[in-house]
């Protein structure tokens, strides 16, 4: 890249989608009104290259796209609507062309304009090696109507709201240079904002969480935050298909503790179930009954036939191997 300011004035969108807009790029901040009936949703999440991906297991447009996907994923995980992007972006001094960043920028806004949403902002700098781009949404719910993890109670159904564990078989499968189906679940994630909104408008009490480090672990969030303890019934979770061709130990591996697969967990009372089943049957959507919520000590287990095994908190850790 020559020039910063030139490259931020290329990548400044032309038009914008949300009323709510004042001023986006341009000024010192950006701003922005949400309204009375309406709390606002922020968040944020980063991808680092070697970590997040690699040259070789993701193109510049599916990097952009992903770093907003994951962040939309968790305003989709609140039952918000997302409304908002800031891209904050670390470039190597070397590797990365611009056209390369234009096309991450292609990528986010492919995701964007899916959503309506508006980038209003960020920023650029240098850094000495792999680059980092970090996202910050902002969204908004009705006042009162937010899915929070500690919602769930003892006696509530566990769901879920498509299958899981494809997006680490398409890792693994990009990291060894070959290819099968199951890539475009790692590259092209596709966040759940239609299906946290139907939660968010039934009326039910519901926790929620979306799935970026696996169903065991989210299941421990869940828990932890509610009081409760979870169990899951290992042949009522959905795989993607096909996956009946890998070892049922490798299986469920991926399916529990893969992560970024960006489906939606939460919990809903028993006596609410069919309802949410009917609504998501109505809309055209698939949610999926996977277990229930007990009154025990936060926890999370695994029923197999009548054998139960607890399951770790043993998803993605950044910080696994550090002291
Ligand atoms: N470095 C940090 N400083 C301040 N708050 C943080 C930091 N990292 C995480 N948090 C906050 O901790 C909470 C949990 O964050 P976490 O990143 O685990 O959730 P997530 O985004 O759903 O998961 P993932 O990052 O795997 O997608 C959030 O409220 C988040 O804003
Ligand atoms: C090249 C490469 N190696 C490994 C992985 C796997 N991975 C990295 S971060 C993460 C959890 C979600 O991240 P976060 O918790 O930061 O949201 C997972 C499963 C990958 N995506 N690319
Ligand atoms: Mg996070
Ligand atoms: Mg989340
Ligand atoms: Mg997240």
């Amino acid at each position: 890249m020559k020039d910063e300011f030139a490259f931020i004035q290329s990548i400044t969108p032309a038009y914008s989608f949300r009323d709510e807009l004042i001023n986006g790029i341009g000024d010192d901040a950006a701003l922005y009104r949400i309204g009375a009936e309406c709390d606002e949703i922020a968040c944020t999440d980063t991808m680092v290259e070697g970590i997040h991906f690699k040259k070789d297991t993701m193109t510049p447009f599916q990097i952009g796209r992903k770093a907003l996907a994951v962040n939309v994923s968790d305003v989709a995980a609140m039952g918000g609507i997302p409304l908002f992007y800031l891209v904050s972006l670390s470039v190597p001094n070397s590797g990365w062309s611009t056209r390369q960043l234009k096309e991450i920028y292609r990528g986010l806004k492919a995701l964007g304009d899916e959503f309506q949403m508006d980038m209003i902002g960020g920023d650029t700098v240098s850094t000495r090696s792999d680059l980092h781009i970090s996202v910050t949404v902002i969204g908004k719910i009705e006042k009162g109507r937010r899915l929070l993890r500690s919602n769930a109670r003892p006696g509530d159904v566990v769901f879920l709201t498509g299958p899981v564990g494809g997006s680490a078989a398409g890792l693994s499968s990009l990291l060894s240079g070959d290819t099968n189906s199951y890539i475009s679940y790692h590259q092209e994630p596709n966040p759940r904002v239609k299906q946290g909104r139907i939660l968010a408008k039934s009326d039910c009490r519901i926790s929620l969480n979306d799935v970026s480090d696996g169903i065991a672990s989210e299941s421990h969030e869940i828990s932890e935050a509610s009081g409760v303890s979870i169990v899951l019934e290992q042949d009522l979770i959905p795989a993607p298909e096909g996956f009946d061709a890998y070892s049922s130990f490798q299986r469920l591996e991926w399916m529990l503790n893969g992560g970024e697969d960006y489906e939606l967990i939460g919990t809903v009372a028993e006596a609410d179930w069919k309802n949410v089943e009917n609504l998501f049957l109505k809309q055209k959507e698939s949610i999926y009954r996977i277990g229930y919520v007990e009154d025990k000590k936060p926890g999370v287990w695994m029923s197999y036939k009548d054998q139960k095994f607890k399951l770790d908190k043993k998803g993605y850790n950044h910080f696994s191997s550090k002291e």
